[in-house]
């Protein structure tokens, strides 16, 4: 068992539900005890390390198997001296065959089993309690029934923290959405600490899945079968490692990498001020370790004097697209449009966001610009960084949609356009031709403020110019930006401009 942080350095895979139920199935015949047994008695050690103290925990089993972990986690804690109460939702008849078997062992060690909540428990119990939420795992489809919302609501405004087994009940561990629709305190279980089985799912890293899941610990299982046994293919990868960054020392500027930021369309042209948003990638460039960064603003004759002194500035029509990453789109506007078919054609490495990417949603023949530069002898490398409806608009679906399945619209994408994805949001994914998908998980809400993507896409930038390969660069300053965020102090304010200022 081990906790999942942004910085562990051994890779996770991830598994949607279907491949979980492969490893199930593959790792049950081996596996004796059973898994049930397995996880039951791993949840109860994660329990009593959470808990230590606790006077009352409170199981809430559900009809399915999820249930029998809580079971058997139960049986555990009681036998180890600890005050335990079940209160098993359904009938114990009716549960599958390994959760009927924890069932008996419970009763038989004299655990209390109830078939209602524990009500006079539920005000008594305080921050040195345990709630364990064993409703729902990965069974659920659908919207938690009328009954079992009552029991979530109840979980929910106990004062006990709560360890979720598997996935917090009501989250859908594929999309990491709601099931009922909303994050409301009565749909989904909103638990400090979650303890996943057999493997990573992707809804615990995306969507609602940060904001419910807590700390997310795993136990894969594998103890009585062969170590790291994965029969299924894996999804994706957690993206986690701390990038190396280091600089040789007998370098020089240009070592690192050019630059150029294209976007940032004034005011005097079409009414819309966008010049701070490629100023932010520039910025990002610059300390994310470029050797040069050049700001070429669209539409600008004079200099801008926003930009620090550390840029160069100069106007697309002098820049050698054919030596230099091109970072475009970033506050681009409508103006974008009149320089984009050069940037796909002849930039030798290229970042596309923003405006830039809804030029190409918009435009067939530079789709196909885009898709051919994979095509090139050289493979010039691309990545682009679209949020859910940026994404959408290129693939012809919704965000909803998208948000329905990240993974799969990440990847469907970067297989359209022939280029590294970069699908921002809550637990941003990264996919590209031939690699390994990941999800990143780094980065928290302080992020969701204008700006932040112009950062990303300069940083990405820049990681490209000092010689990372798209998806390389990709995981690695997706990593950065979120990790800068993560080690914000909560006194201070996060705004994209200081961002940019320290990412480390
Ligand atoms: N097998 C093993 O050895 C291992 C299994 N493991 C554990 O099993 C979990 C998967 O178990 P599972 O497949 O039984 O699904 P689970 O999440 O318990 O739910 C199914 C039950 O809930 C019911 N139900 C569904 N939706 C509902 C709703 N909205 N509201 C109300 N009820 C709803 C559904 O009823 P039905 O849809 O049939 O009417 C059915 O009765 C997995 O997450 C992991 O924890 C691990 O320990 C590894 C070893
Ligand atoms: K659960």
């Amino acid at each position: 068992m081990r906790r999942l942080t942004p910085t562990v350095s051994e890779p996770v895979a991830v598994l949607r539900k279907a491949g979980v139920r492969a490893q199930e199935r593959a790792l049950q015949a081996l596996s004796t005890p059973s898994l049930m047994t397995l996880a039951g008695l791993s949840s109860a050690h994660l329990a009593l390390a959470l808990a230590p103290h606790a006077r009352r925990i409170w199981v809430a089993a559900g009809p399915g198997n999820n249930g029998g972990d809580g079971l058997q986690a139960a049986c555990h804690l009681h036998q180890w001296g600890m005050r335990v109460q079940v209160s098993l939702m359904g009938s114990p008849e009716q549960l599958p065959t390994d959760a009927r078997a924890a069932w008996q062992n419970a009763l038989r060690a004299g655990v209390p089993i109830h078939s209602s909540l524990p009500h006079a428990w539920l005000q008594e119990m305080t921050d040195q309690d345990l709630c364990i939420d064993a409703l729902l795992g990965i069974g659920s489809d659908r919207p938690p029934s009328d009954v079992m919302q009552d029991w979530i609501e109840q979980m929910n405004q106990c004062a006990a923290p709560i360890l979720a087994l598997d996935v917090p009940t009501g989250l859908d561990a594929d999309s990491g959405q709601i099931l009922g629709g909303s994050p409301t305190r009565r749909h989904v279980v909103h638990a400090d600490t979650t303890l996943t089985l057999l493997a990573a799912k992707p809804g615990l890293f995306m969507g609602h899945g940060r904001d419910v899941c807590g700390n997310i610990w795993l136990d894969t299982l594998t103890r009585a079968g062969p170590a790291n046994s994965l029969v299924p293919p894996a999804d994706a990868w957690l993206n986690t490692a701390k990038p190396n960054t280091k600089k040789t020392h007998a370098s020089h500027k240009g070592s690192h990498g050019d630059v150029a930021i294209v976007g940032g369309e004034p005011m005097a042209l079409h009414g819309m001020g966008m010049t701070g948003a490629a100023v932010l990638a520039a910025q990002a460039a610059l300390h994310g370790g470029a050797g040069r960064v050049i700001l070429s603003l669209l539409g600008a004759p004079a200099e801008n004097t926003l930009a620090a002194p550390d840029l160069m500035q100069r106007p697309f029509h002098r820049l050698d697209l054919t030596q230099l990453t091109v970072v475009a789109g970033c506050g681009g506007g409508q103006a974008i449009a009149t320089v984009l078919g050069d940037i796909l054609l002849h930039s030798a490495r290229l970042v596309l966001d923003a405006d830039g990417l809804n030029a190409v949603a918009a435009n067939p023949d530079w789709q196909a610009l885009l898709r051919s530069r994979s095509e090139t002898p050289d493979q010039r490398a691309t990545v682009i960084t679209p949020h859910p409806l940026e994404a959408a608009r290129l693939l012809g679906s919704t965000a909803q949609e998208v948000q329905q399945d990240r993974l799969q619209a990440a990847q469907a994408l970067s297989a359209q356009l022939q280029c590294t994805v970069i699908l921002k949001g809550s637990g941003s994914v990264i996919a590209s031709p031939g690699e390994p998908t990941r999800i990143n998980t780094s980065g928290n809400g302080r992020l969701a403020i204008g700006g932040t993507g112009d950062v990303l896409a300069g940083l990405t930038g820049s990681r490209l110019a000092q010689g990372q390969s798209a998806h390389e660069a990709a995981c690695t300053a997706a990593w950065q930006h979120g990790n800068a965020a993560d080690h914000w102090p909560s006194n201070d304010a996060l705004t994209a401009s200081r961002l940019a200022e320290r990412l480390h």
